[in-house]
């Protein structure tokens, strides 16, 4: 069935609403209508929407503050707005706060016929351009998990194994931002290829009452709202993988439609009684124990043993520090080309820094901080103070009596390298010297009071 382009249009006034709907209608447009931008979201929650028509200034909600929510929730969605006769400023507004373009009313008719085709056709290429480089960047997902460490190298080999096992659900667990979607997606690259889809659902994000058909779908008139019929998640992923990230979120209700789809292998959209076969691979990810969410009654056990049975565990960053230096190389790589810099590489003392830190975020959070170091160097070595970690700071150093300094800041760890030949116990003291005073910003007093030597000893170093 060709897809009919649906047009929300927005605005206060019955009159102008009706007009607008009948020359979009004209012109071929499904058209929905939405007297502020309140009622608008609420369209665009239970409906596919290809744009937004918006008028400016209405009551509850008005076209800017629409703006704003229609960027965050569906980015790819275009935005048009009708601006009042000669109030140029809040046209420049609207597009600054990211409006396709602007309409000034009263506008010739086939003004809004080209400035929505210019609009759409924009839409259509940044949506092929996405597509493009989601490809790319997939086709080498399985070279992108980057490791040297023996229990994530084992966890790569079993998971490579059942890559070829299509049918085979996958349970990869492991902490918030460890890279259970990383691995998700090498699964799924290495057992299909490339045009197969690869559809990530994050089962704690959706709603509760929009996640039945977020996964499903449904028909037209399934409920108050539904003026049209949707694709599900399983329908969209087709012979491909589904994720369901987070699962251990998902509420009761839905676990057992779960179970019967995974039991079943069919579906049904909301409000169809026609059984959809399940083609695609189901993979979940839980950075909690769904053994202990059956123990403690949120998770049913029957699900539990369906979706169990190939586990993946992906340790924590902080139990295989050793790909610390690899995987800063491969970050700091990417980085150099997102942000056109040099970016020399990592010294020593700020290394060090990483390797002593605790990365409760795991990889995010070692690729947030390198981002965050990178945007601060210029053509330098990244050093601890550009790191921003707890421990960099002078304030987070212990003071001398100090114990008080909880988890990590009551310990202090030194990793010395030297060229073989250059070891001496006069070099290794230079050097811890030297890793003191960067810790403490170069602020001898503090680094001398720390290492309870005399001040005279930095001047030297
Ligand atoms: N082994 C790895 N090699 C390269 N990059 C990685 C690796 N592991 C994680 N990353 C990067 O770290 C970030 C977080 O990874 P990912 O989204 O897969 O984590 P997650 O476990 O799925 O997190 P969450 O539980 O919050 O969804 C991503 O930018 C990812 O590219």
């Amino acid at each position: 069935m060709p897809h009919t382009t649906t047009i929300l249009a927005v605005d206060d006034e019955p009159v102008f609403r009706f007009l607008l709907e009948r020359q979009l209608r004209e012109i071929g447009y499904n058209v929905l209508t939405a007297a502020d931008g309140l009622q608008a979201l609420e369209i665009l929650e239970g409906q596919t929407v290809d744009l937004v028509l918006s008028d400016l200034v209405m009551p509850r909600m008005d076209g800017l503050q629409l703006i704003g929510s229609v960027q965050k929730l569906y980015p790819s969605i275009p935005i048009i707005v009708i601006t009042a006769h000669g109030s140029v400023e809040s046209a420049v507004e609207a597009m600054r706060r990211g409006a396709y373009d602007y309409l000034e009313k009263p506008y010739d008719p086939e003004d809004l016929r080209i400035t929505i085709r210019r609009a759409l056709d924009y839409q259509h290429v940044v949506q092929e351009n996405e597509q493009i480089k989601g490809l790319l960047t997939e086709r080498y997902t399985f070279q992108s998990v980057v490791t040297v460490n023996p229990s994530m190298k084992q966890v790569l080999e079993l998971a490579s194994r059942v890559a070829a096992a299509r049918q085979t659900t996958v349970a990869i667990y492991g902490e918030s931002g460890s890279g259970k979607e990383v691995l998700a997606r090498a699964i799924h690259f290495a057992g299909n290829g490339l045009p197969a889809e690869f559809v990530a659902v994050n089962c704690a994000a959706i709603p509760e009452h929009l996640m039945e058909s977020e996964l499903f779908g449904h028909v037209r008139g399934a409920f108050t709202g539904a003026d049209r019929d949707r694709e599900g998640k399983f329908s969209l992923a087709r012979k491909g993988t589904i994720l369901l990230d987070e699962i251990g979120d998902m509420p009761l209700p839905l676990q057992a439609k779960l179970l019967r789809v995974l039991q079943e292998r069919v579906f049904e959209k909301i409000g169809s009684n026609t059984p959809i076969p399940v083609t695609c691979r189901v993979i979940v990810a839980t950075n909690r124990s769904l053994a202990d969410l059956v123990a403690a009654g949120r998770f049913r056990e029957d699900l539990y043993h369906r979706v169990n049975v190939f586990p993946l565990t992906i340790p924590p960053l902080s139990q295989r520090k050793d790909d610390i230096p690899i995987l800063c190389g491969h970050i700091l790589e990417q980085l150099r080309q997102h942000l056109g810099k040099p970016l020399p590489g990592i010294s020593q003392q700020a290394l060090d820094l990483m390797l002593e830190y605790r990365w409760p975020g795991n990889v995010r959070e070692l690729r947030n901080c390198l981002e965050r170091a990178a945007i601060l160097t210029d053509n330098e070595l990244i050093r601890p103070g550009h790191l921003g970690l707890a421990g960099a700071a002078p304030e987070a150093v212990p003071e001398e009596g100090d114990g008080a300094g909880a988890g990590d800041a009551s310990r202090v760890s030194y990793h010395l390298t030297l060229p073989v030949e250059e070891l001496s116990l006069d070099a290794l003291n230079e050097q811890i010297l030297g890793i003191t005073l960067e810790r403490c910003s170069g602020n001898k007093s503090k680094a001398s009071q720390l290492l309870k030597v005399n001040r005279k000893a930095f001047y030297r170093s």
